[in-house]
């Protein structure tokens, strides 16, 4: 039984790369072999293999021809490689009506196998190129591409994204492989996905699409009596699904008019179930007698019209046709993009509506905040004392603090405890700005800087006058100097004042009263208080002593 376990536990791969020769249809070995040209690293970061994508890319005898690019994205464990193994054979037949072969010989090529976790990781390519002549007479380089599937649970959001974008960016054919059904959040990772590759292109006009050919995929299909198998099936499933109607919400009319502006044509093929032998059966190697036969006539039907002579796709950017050598160039600039900290983060569904709940409940909470302290020391109130509006201010912002706590929110508390406190900070400074505010508008405040002016120059004076009198006339000159400096910086006050212009002088000035407040005239002017006080508390207590 424990056996049994850690058997079915992993199960034995159909093909390894590195030990096994591949081989076609008929038995013979097929050339090339998978080259895996994006690697995704442990920290998520992906790595373009430049060497080995050069080494196919720049043979010289496809380095010039337009290139052709097939890929296949989607889920993981849907079978994309499994598919892309039949693309190989009908692409090495070479034309040869009855390509997909024997019924005794195991599937290789691209790396697939049975069981639950995941196959294949980065991007690979099939290191032969095959070169066919399009009706145009010209012979262009085909190139097929096998991607790292989605939504496994080592890769995060972002993994998911890049490979999906980069694979739609880079291919004339992106094959949308799916399971069952072409459902919403299938639409909805889609335009997510599309959306991360559209941010990466520069030339983002939003006229010409920014992709080329789409077509959606979809694996054991079980409704052929409500749309048939094939092409003809796929279309009417897609227009369904891709229907824009008035009666929609707008989120989902939204959601398709992106879909088909990001595309030059999209299509859909539904595919029968190959069978439990192939989706159960762990020793399953994919020989043919072990697939259903609607399958197999389906894949005679869906090949062809993918990858015969006459349907293939070049590769196009900015509406030129790209050479194989243009698309190592391609490869590189795209990769570097989402290597570098260019784009934003994509989040996951929850992440992102946590976040808009969060950022909601922030605003309307400061908005409550700003309000009640509008009406307390808005823009037309009178001052306040300090003290009164420190009070208010708290418990305004217990209150603002209190609604954004009591708000319904995703995510957690945790997660909301971030933004809690975020709004706090922001709900401080603008007490700070409320504060200036009110300080601006007690007029002692605003008086105070023209009353020091006036002060240290009526003090000159009177210290020039005595110290003409007593013959000390050097400093009887620095007194009037001093007396000359503060009138002219009074004027220069009054002007920036009056004008609103050179504020930043005025400000200067108002410091340099500040400074001579704090400093000395303060300190004066509380002792004198003092002394008085002292004194009339003296002159009242001594009569009832006597
Ligand atoms: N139900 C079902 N299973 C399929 C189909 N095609 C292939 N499979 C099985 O799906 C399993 C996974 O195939 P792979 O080709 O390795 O899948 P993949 O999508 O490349 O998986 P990752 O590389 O992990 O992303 C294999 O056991 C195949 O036999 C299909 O059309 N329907
Ligand atoms: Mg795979």
């Amino acid at each position: 039984m424990a056996d049994f376990a850690k058997q079915t536990e992993r199960q034995p791969r159909q093909m390894e790369t590195e030990h096994t020769v591949p081989v076609s249809a008929n038995g013979t070995p097929l050339h090339g072999q998978p080259i895996q040209i994006v690697i995704t690293g442990e920290d998520h970061q992906f790595e373009l293999d430049e060497t080995k994508l050069e080494e196919i890319l720049l043979s010289p005898l496809i380095q010039d021809k337009k290139v052709v690019v097939i890929s296949v994205a989607g889920a993981f464990r849907k079978g994309k490689s499994f598919l892309l193994d039949f693309f190989l054979r009908y692409m090495n037949a070479k034309g040869h009506p009855d390509w997909l072969g024997g019924d005794e010989a195991p599937l290789t090529g691209f790396s697939w196998r049975g069981g639950s976790e995941r196959e294949t990781t980065g991007i690979l390519m099939w290191s032969e190129p095959f070169i066919c002549k399009i009706p145009s007479g010209e012979e262009v380089a085909v190139l097929l591409m096998d991607t790292q599937g989605a939504f496994d649970s080592e890769s995060t959001v972002r993994d998911c994204a890049t490979v999906f974008a980069l694979s739609t960016m880079l291919s004339s054919v992106q094959v949308f492989n799916l399971t069952q059904n072409i459902q919403e959040d299938d639409l909805q990772h889609l335009q997510l996905f599309t959306e991360y590759g559209r941010l990466a292109l520069e030339a983002n006009d939003n006229v010409s699409k920014p992709f080329q050919n789409l077509e959606f995929l979809v694996r054991d299909w079980s409704f052929p009596y409500e749309a048939p198998y094939g092409a003809a099936g796929g279309r009417k499933i897609l227009e369904r699904r891709l229907q824009v109607s008035d009666r929609q919400h707008p989120e989902l009319q939204q959601l398709r008019l992106h879909i088909k502006s990001c595309f030059t044509s999209i299509g859909s093929f539904l595919m029968p179930h190959p069978g439990l032998g192939v989706a159960t059966n762990p020793m399953f190697d994919g020989k043919l007698k072990d697939i259903e036969k609607d399958f197999k006539e389906q894949l005679k039907i869906l090949v062809p019209l993918l990858l015969d002579d006459e349907n293939l796709v070049v590769k196009e950017i900015n509406g030129c046709k790209i050479t194989c050598r243009e698309l190592v160039e391609y490869f590189k600039a795209y990769i570097k993009i989402y290597q570098g900290e260019e784009l934003p983060e994509p989040k996951s569904m929850l992440q992102a509506t946590a976040e808009a709940n969060n950022l909601a409940a922030v605003s309307s909470s400061k908005s409550l905040y700003q309000k009640e302290m509008e009406i307390i020391c808005g823009g037309d109130k009178p001052f306040l004392h300090p003290d009164t509006l420190q009070r208010d201010h708290q418990r305004c912002l217990e209150k603002a603090m209190s609604t954004f706590n009591s708000t319904r929110k995703m995510g957690g508390p945790e997660f909301s405890k971030v933004y809690g406190e975020q709004m706090e900070k922001e709900l401080l400074e603008m007490y700070d700005n409320y504060k200036k505010h009110n300080d601006g508008k007690n007029i002692f405040s605003s008086a105070r800087t023209p009353a020091v002016l006036f002060t240290v120059m009526a003090m000159a004076y009177v210290f020039s006058g005595v110290f003409a009198l007593v013959g000390l006339d050097y400093f009887a000159s620095l007194m009037n100097l001093v007396l000359f400096v503060f009138l002219m910086l009074l004027c220069t006050w009054m002007y920036v004042r009056y004008s609103g212009e050179q504020r930043m002088i005025g400000e200067h000035i108002d410091f340099i009263a500040e400074v001579i407040w704090d400093k000395a005239l303060a300190q004066v002017y509380t002792k004198v208080l003092e002394q008085g006080v002292k004194q009339a508390v003296q002159q009242t207590t001594r009569p009832k002593q006597e």
